[in-house]
């Protein structure tokens, strides 16, 4: 039986620890995790192991639960495996094709997609544990209103940091066309040269008009991201309706991009976001706008000085700069790192994500329990009638939702 090619380059995705060790004496788990320390002798000892079958029905049986997928046929597992393993090995094709897959609402591909999360859940888990328990990557939300200039921004603060040796990946949460549920923007078109850079990554994730207008998938995208080695993630909204608050609760660090203009332009910012900013820049300060920015920075400084505080380590700073010469970019990005070092000394970070995954998760059951109960049988057909009455103030709104609950609830 020919041996799979998988197998000698990643042979730890096939052979569970215990074979690891048992059958090749790896001296330490790093070793074990390490695939270029396999030696001519293991790859011989793995190609013996394979070609025995009884071995191979041992290395089978050995493979981790989360390895041997049950439920997934020969196919689908081999595509978790390529998709995985591509992903782990930096392959941008690889993480493009994960992401759709994260995205698919077809229920095949989003379990088959929910495997795939898995492993790279437990990937994180392991190298991050050889980060000393460090996330691998900044999660970095940015919004502001249309035209403030988020593209020119990502654009010229995306080049600095590959020019600095990181990998960054944006994820540009679009409203959906009404009719495609494609996205939109496609901000790809207005990054040209960063869309060019071997160590960037963009992607428009479209809204698809979930709760707060940002995916599940954006969430999920992140961690494809990361288990991808992009060590700076990100995630950039239009800058209206409710996708900010939504993103402000996936990131570690939320930045509000503003124009150097006060009044009637900022209608589009709400109070509740400034309250959420750990960094307030106030872009386009050149020219004839650095005596407007000036000002509008000065306003913010004095404004925020009035908001509750949220971290014991933090305030949040407002800075003026500018996307288009470029200046302010590199003091703003120091100032991003002492908010992650703060943050990450304090604890306050990891105790950030941690309650981030939770808010997710039940914002994922209000989300899948709303589609599930407005598709129930039992209630579909009575919502139309019912929503009538209630405009027509023949019922109150409490009443009709009881009759609905208890529709709901009988039909169960
Ligand atoms: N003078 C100046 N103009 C800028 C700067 N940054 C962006 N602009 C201009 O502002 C306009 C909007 O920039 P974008 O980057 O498209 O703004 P945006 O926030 O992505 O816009 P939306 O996609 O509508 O949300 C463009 O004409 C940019 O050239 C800057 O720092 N200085």
């Amino acid at each position: 039986m020919k041996i799979p090619s998988l197998l000698l380059r990643f042979p730890h995705c096939y052979f569970s620890r215990r074979t690891y060790f048992t059958h090749f004496d790896f001296a330490s788990r790093a070793d074990f995790l390490r695939v270029e320390s396999l030696t001519p002798a293991h790859l011989d000892r793995i190609k013996w192991m394979w070609s025995s079958n009884g071995l191979r029905r041992e290395l089978c049986q050995q493979v981790a639960p989360d390895q041997q997928i049950e439920g997934l046929s020969d196919r689908e597992q081999r595509l978790v495996d390529r998709l995985y393993n591509g992903l782990i090995q930096g392959h941008r094709a690889c993480l493009a094709e994960a992401i759709t897959l994260v995205e698919s609402t077809q229920s095949r591909k989003k379990k088959i997609a929910q495997f795939l999360l898995q492993k790279v859940l437990s990937y994180h888990r392991e190298q991050e544990k050889l980060n000393q328990g460090k996330p691998l990557a900044f999660r970095v939300g940015l919004s502001g209103p249309p035209g403030a200039g988020k593209s020119t921004f990502i654009e010229c603060f995306g080049k600095m940091l590959t020019e600095r040796k990181y990998k960054v990946s944006v994820l540009a949460v679009d409203p959906s066309s009404s009719t495609s549920g494609g996205s939109l923007l496609g901000d790809k078109t207005r990054m040209t040269e960063l869309s060019r850079d071997m160590n960037a990554y963009i992607r428009p994730s479209p809204t698809r008009g979930t709760l707060g207008g940002v995916t599940r998938t954006t969430n999920e995208a992140i961690l494809l991201c990361e288990g991808g080695g992009y060590n700076v993630v990100l995630v950039e909204t239009v800058g209206v309706g409710q996708s900010e608050f939504a993103v402000a609760d996936m990131v570690d660090m939320f930045i509000l991009l503003l124009p150097p203009a006060g009044g009637d332009e900022l209608q589009g910012i709400k109070r509740g976001i400034i309250e959420m900013a750990d960094l307030v820049a106030i872009n386009k300060a050149d020219g004839d706008l650095v005596v407007p920015a000036r000002r509008i920075q000065a306003e913010y400084v004095s404004a925020m000085k009035l908001l509750r505080k949220r971290s014991k380590v933090w305030r949040p700073k407002v800075m003026r700069i500018s996307a288009k010469t470029g200046e302010g970019i590199s003091d703003m990005w120091d100032k991003m790192t002492e908010f992650r070092d703060l943050m990450l000394t304090s604890g306050e970070l990891i105790a950030k994500r941690r309650k981030q995954q939770k808010v997710w998760m039940w914002n994922l059951i209000q989300e899948n329990m709303l589609e599930h109960f407005r598709s129930h049988l039992a209630v579909k057909d009575k919502i139309p009638l019912l929503e009538e009455k209630v405009l027509s103030g023949v019922l109150s709104p409490g009443l009709a939702a009881d009759l609905l609950l208890k529709a709901f609830k009988d039909g169960l």
